[in-house]
């Protein structure tokens, strides 16, 4: 067993990003995060390609979550998160970011399903009509067309007037995708979003996964090395608040060129 100190971090930070094939739809610029005294993350600089999967992994507590959350802003009032997120040409850390609108572009779907205590349709169309849209017709459009984008809709389609707290684990999580991408963000972030589900569950969450980003640019936290690397076509690995590698998902599972990446996807270290 490797343990994680082993590693000079010095020595080993930061390779070299690949260089994006495609458009870029979110990049982070010298990102740093801070919990009172406590550095969290440090110099993240990384490029997500649009249309792509990339899962972040590595051991608990190496800050995955912490980057994630900055992404939208969810870190605000938490922690000082430092550094710049471009998205569309705007730094949307900056101070004049109307943090709401912003998290219609870049949705979260959390860890534990978490639907409102309200009907399955209504769970859609809550958000929508704070927004303002007041039209029947539209909206039943799109709660159809969320819940046939989150792989739901055959399964509840005939019931949804009922309460969405009597759906099943795994479907009351891809309600919370298909609520996320009513709002048609560009830009979906999923913080472990299969680790209360089942097998079953997470392959139908997974296929979802791959569905969705033909609309939309996917960033997934992610503790299931096989997950990382069914699903995603980047992967970065972080280690103590750092991302030691960033490359296409196959080179990281199969070649990796850092030996502590080698160590945590080959399980030898946790
Ligand atoms: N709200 C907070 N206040 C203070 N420290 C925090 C807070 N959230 C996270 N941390 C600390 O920041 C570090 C990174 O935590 P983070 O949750 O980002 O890691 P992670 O890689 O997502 O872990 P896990 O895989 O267990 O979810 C940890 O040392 C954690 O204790």
């Amino acid at each position: 067993m490797i343990f994680l100190n082993q590693y000079d971090l010095k020595q080993n930070y930061i390779l070299p990003l690949p260089e994006p094939e495609h458009e870029i739809a979110l990049e982070t610029k010298n990102l740093e995060v801070f919990y009172g005294a406590k550095q969290a993350f440090f110099e993240g600089n990384l490029k997500f390609e649009r249309y792509k999967i990339t899962s972040l992994i590595g051991a608990s507590g190496c800050g995955k979550s912490t980057y994630l959350r900055s992404l939208n802003r969810m870190n605000d009032g938490i922690g000082t998160v430092k550094g710049q997120i471009l998205y569309r040409d705007l730094d949307i850390n900056g101070p004049d970011i109307n943090v709401y609108e912003l998290r219609k572009h870049i949705g979260m779907v959390f860890q534990r399903p978490n639907p409102f205590s309200k009907s399955i349709k209504e769970n859609i169309t809550f958000a929508l009509k704070e927004n303002g849209l007041k039209d029947k017709e539209k909206l039943a459009e799109i709660v159809e067309e969320s819940l046939k984008k989150a792989a739901l809709w055959d399964e509840v389609k005939d019931d949804l007037n009922k309460s969405a707290l009597a759906l099943s684990g795994g479907q009351q999580q891809r309600l919370c995708i298909a609520r996320a991408i009513a709002m048609s963000p560009d830009i979906l972030l999923m913080d472990e979003p299969c680790s209360a589900l089942d097998p079953i569950s997470t392959l139908k969450v997974e296929e979802t996964m791959l569905e969705l980003k033909k609309n939309y640019t996917i960033i997934i936290v992610t503790h299931n090395m096989q997950q990382a690397s069914r699903v995603s076509d980047y992967t970065a690995f972080f280690h103590m608040g750092h991302v030691l590698e960033f490359d296409k998902t196959k080179k990281i599972f199969t070649n990796p060129t850092i030996q502590a990446t080698n160590d945590y996807v080959s399980g030898n270290f946790g």
